[in-house]
């Protein structure tokens, strides 16, 4: 079955004096002082909210922060009321909690236009167990139901997936829309040829991803922590890199699929290797076939990256997933700088370039590209299983369009 992307539209739906429940992903991180560390995903959310105010709907925000166990103060959602007002533009009200008389209160003391921010649904357990009895609780204090929680809509919970059954309609906000029509739509017709970059630390990770772009894409770069059970597959010496023996057959698998397909797989030809996993580590550049015992790969080469951006300077749709080395470590971060600068680089003569959450997003924004790339996604669980081909229960729960 192909993956919904058509849903319902916000801008079909009759907005003006509606109660409506926007279910938004604003788990952002906090420092110890509650400062947000980020604030992606909260700018992330304002065009949806902005669009319903100035249709005069009554705006109801839920989310969810962390993972808590029962009403947890830190995890309260009230340190974030300050930099959402000052988007939107509006004093936000909050809420102290998610359903109840009290939030009914609020609810009707809202003017059209006006936004309410509920307490972390989390509090109560029954939002990650979606129970019906829950999710008809927050259902009845709105009208419409409208989910723009993209990173989140990988969860069937109570406010991503059950109170859509009890309002309609139940839409997907712009946020939800542009992360589909990127990651389902740009991937199941993508201007060609077509290269799908996969990093990160392992490729059980990354299976699923790897399998399902096998079957569309022109060229898989593959870097980081998963190329030495590729390496090793083929029996080169891998020193005390990162090995899942267990994956062994896999590669080898994964490898013979590519050239079945006609796909172009290219793995790092030379790799930097450290004789510790530490940011001070000794480090040296080897041909990927000649790692020492005692060393370990934690970055992509410099004549892989020439390779590599040989290869993406002919393609016209780029998607990026996992980190080509250990980033976090300015000493093994060059492969994947490089490769976030190529793909803005590539952005800027009108290649399509998807960065599919998660730390590849990290290291992007770590080096002041994000604003330079087509679109980068705020779910890094939710992008991961989109690109495995799978269905999003916070979309499928939505109406048709
Ligand atoms: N060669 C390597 N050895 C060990 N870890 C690596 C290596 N290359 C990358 N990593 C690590 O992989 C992690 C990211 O992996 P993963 O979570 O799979 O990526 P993503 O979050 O983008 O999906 C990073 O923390 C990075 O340090
Ligand atoms: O941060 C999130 O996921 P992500 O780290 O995979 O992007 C989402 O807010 C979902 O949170 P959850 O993984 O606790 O359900």
């Amino acid at each position: 079955m192909a993956t919904k992307k058509s849903v319902g539209s916000l801008k079909e739906a009759d907005l003006k004096g509606k109660k409506v429940f926007v279910r938004v992903d604003l788990n952002v991180p906090l420092d110890d002082n509650f400062n947000i560390t980020d604030d992606t995903r909260i700018r992330a959310a304002v065009p949806t909210i902005k669009y319903l105010m100035d249709h005069g709907s009554k705006v109801i925000l839920s989310s969810h922060l962390g993972r808590p166990k029962g009403v947890t103060p830190k995890y309260s959602l009230k340190p974030l009321v300050p930099r959402l007002s000052e988007l939107l533009g509006v004093e936000v009200k909050m809420a102290n909690d998610c359903i109840g008389e009290e939030v009914e209160k609020l609810v009707a003391g809202l003017p059209d236009g006006g936004v309410l921010l509920l307490e972390n649904v989390r509090f109560y357990k029954e939002e990650e167990k979606n129970d019906p009895e829950f999710a008809k609780k927050l259902a009845s204090l709105a009208d419409i139901y409208v989910n723009d929680a993209f990173g989140t809509a990988h969860r069937a919970h109570a406010s991503t997936e059950g109170v859509a059954k009890f309002l309609k309609p139940s839409v997907a906000g712009f946020l939800m829309q542009k992360e589909l029509d990127y990651l389902v739509g740009a991937v199941a017709n993508p201007k060609k040829p077509f290269a799908a970059i996969v990093g990160g630390s392992k490729v059980s990770t990354k299976i699923g991803v790897i399998e399902s772009l096998l079957a569309k894409v022109d060229i898989l770069v593959l870097g980081g922590g998963m190329i030495f059970t590729f390496y090793k597959a083929q029996g080169y010496k891998v020193g005390s890199s990162l090995v899942e023996e267990d994956k062994l057959d896999l590669a080898t698998s994964l490898m013979a699929k590519a050239k079945e397909k006609g796909v172009s797989l290219l793995l790092p030809t030379d790799v930097v290797i450290a004789d510790k996993f530490a940011a001070d580590a000794d480090s040296k550049v080897v041909p990927a076939a000649e790692i020492p015992d005692g060393w370990m790969g934690l970055d992509i080469g410099p004549d892989s990256i020439k390779t590599f951006n040989e290869s993406l300077d002919k393609t016209q749709t780029i998607i990026w997933n996992g980190p080509m080395g250990v980033f976090e470590f300015d000493k093994f971060a060059a492969g994947t700088v490089a490769i976030a600068k190529k793909l803005a680089e590539l952005s800027g003569k009108g290649v399509t370039t998807i960065i599919g959450g998660g730390d590849s997003v990290a290291a992007v924004e770590k080096v002041g590209l994000a604003d330079k790339m087509s679109h980068i996604s705020t779910g890094g669980g939710a992008s991961l299983e989109l690109l495995e081909g799978k269905q999003l229960p916070g979309v499928l729960a939505l109406n048709d369009a």
